[in-house]
């Protein structure tokens, strides 16, 4: 089935700025609250969003095989486990009732008043409910960065790295949509020079920066899914802050992985980027270094080109551009990250996140964290009112934004903005 909703010669009647994020041929899919208290499952064009369970009940997805409440739901769970053929068909139809040729909702004002919103009218929440959440650590230039900051500069690169997508099990209960503040962590590290922990609050809170893919119901206990199929159960991608304490992670890593250094807060942004949408961004990645296991190796393009960029904004001030990188420079594509993940059988479920691994690229300039950014504070970062930073302040807000050009076509995510709050004070005594 063709992917008619990403026909770059479509406009619609909707007005679209010509930098949005969000033309007809994005559609991306999220969750909203609604100014009369109801949440919805929406897309959105331009600055529009659109209710689609009002859609639904209004008979604009006839012919299509959707239950009644399909979309009158606080998240995408199900509509994902539909599956990739009914994505397809909804995506679709959007584009049709939108498409500046087709009059039917146009002319309806009455319909129009159900389904249409202003931005400054919704409130977005978490698109999904995410059962587990697994972060990988697939840039090469970010695990050599962490290896010669962490460990030893001669191999920076561990032994394991080039035949297998590392990752580790995260917390899903601290995921939070675009716009949720979060507050400085407190924890034990280890000072400089001494043999007994302290605790207090983290002294070099970081972000990093990554992208993460929404899963389906993709295989049963015991079941891999193999690296060509993968895509298949990807349903799409959204921006992903994987907050990071590094001096609770320096002390606490050691042997079994990062833990209440990232537990604290993980920030996404709402809209789900479609997989069908990103299709014509679709390149090749980098070049296998090692030999790699026959379960990993791929056919065909799998990287996707999505520019990405980093900005801090203290508070009252300007923000500044920090780092842009770019999605294709992760050496373990995402079809990979899922056929190791289920190469076990452990069973991916709808609305499972996989987030990418901080998206460090080859350039100092293109490094996703603060940690290589400003090299473990010893190059620190400068900022355009004049101040500097090591890692983030509190107060200071992080903006994460990522966008798709080719041909005069661009699709965006929009943005994952986080506060950074000093420690939380506790009211319980
Ligand atoms: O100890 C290390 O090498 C580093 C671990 C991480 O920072 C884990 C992580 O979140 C991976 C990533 O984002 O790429
Ligand atoms: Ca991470
Ligand atoms: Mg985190």
């Amino acid at each position: 089935m063709p992917i008619t909703a990403n026909n770059p010669d479509r406009t619609s009647w909707l007005h679209v700025d010509k930098n949005s994020d969000f033309p007809i041929q994005n559609i991306p899919f999220g969750v909203f609250l609604t100014r009369d208290d109801i949440i919805t499952i929406g897309t959105r064009i331009g600055d529009t969003a659109i209710d689609l369970g009002a859609l639904h009940q209004l008979g604009y997805f006839e012919g299509i095989p959707l239950t009644d409440d399909i979309f009158l739901q606080d998240t995408l769970n199900d509509f994902i486990a539909d599956g990739r053929k009914t994505w397809r068909l909804v995506r679709n139809r959007i584009g049709e009732i939108f498409d500046a040729e087709n009059d039917t909702l146009k002319s309806n004002k009455q319909h129009k008043e159900v389904v249409l919103f202003r931005l400054d009218e919704i409130e977005m929440q978490l698109p999904v409910q995410i059962g587990d959440y697994t972060d990988f650590y697939s840039s090469k230039e970010h695990a050599t960065n962490v290896g010669t900051l962490f460990r030893d500069p001669e191999n920076a690169l561990l032994p394991n790295w080039l035949h297998i997508p590392v990752g580790y099990h995260g917390r899903s209960s601290s995921i939070i949509p675009s716009g949720i503040p979060v507050h400085r962590p407190q924890g034990q590290t280890l000072p400089n020079g001494a043999t007994e922990p302290v605790f207090g609050p983290s002294k070099l809170i970081d972000f990093e920066l990554e992208m993460a893919f929404i899963t389906t119901d993709a295989n049963d206990l015991g079941e891999p899914i193999p690296v060509n199929e993968a895509e298949e159960y990807i349903f799409g991608l959204v921006l992903l802050n994987d907050w990071s304490a590094r001096d609770i992670q320096k002390w606490e890593y050691v042997p079994l992985g990062p833990f209440l250094a990232k537990s604290f807060a993980t920030s996404i942004s709402p809209w789900i980027v479609t997989l069908d949408a990103l299709e014509p961004y679709r390149v090749e990645g980098p070049k296998p270094i090692k030999k790699q296991l026959d379960y990993l190796k791929f056919k065909g393009k799998k990287s996707y080109d999505i520019n990405l960029e980093v900005s801090i904004q203290p508070k009252g001030a300007k923000e500044t551009t920090v780092s842009n990188s770019n999605f294709k420079y992760m050496y373990w594509n995402m079809s990979q990250q899922l056929a190791h993940h289920t190469v076990n059988g452990c069973p991916v479920n709808s609305g499972d996140m996989m987030g990418s691994g901080t998206l460090s690229g080859p350039t100092p300039d293109s490094y996703g964290s603060m940690l290589e950014l400003s090299w473990r504070g010893e190059n620190p970062v400068k900022l355009k009112d004049g101040s500097e930073r090591k890692f983030i302040n509190d107060h200071d807000t992080v903006i994460m934004r990522g966008y798709c050009e080719k041909d005069g076509t661009r699709i965006g995510f929009g943005e994952v903005s986080t506060q950074l709050l000093p420690v939380f004070e506790s009211k319980k005594k």
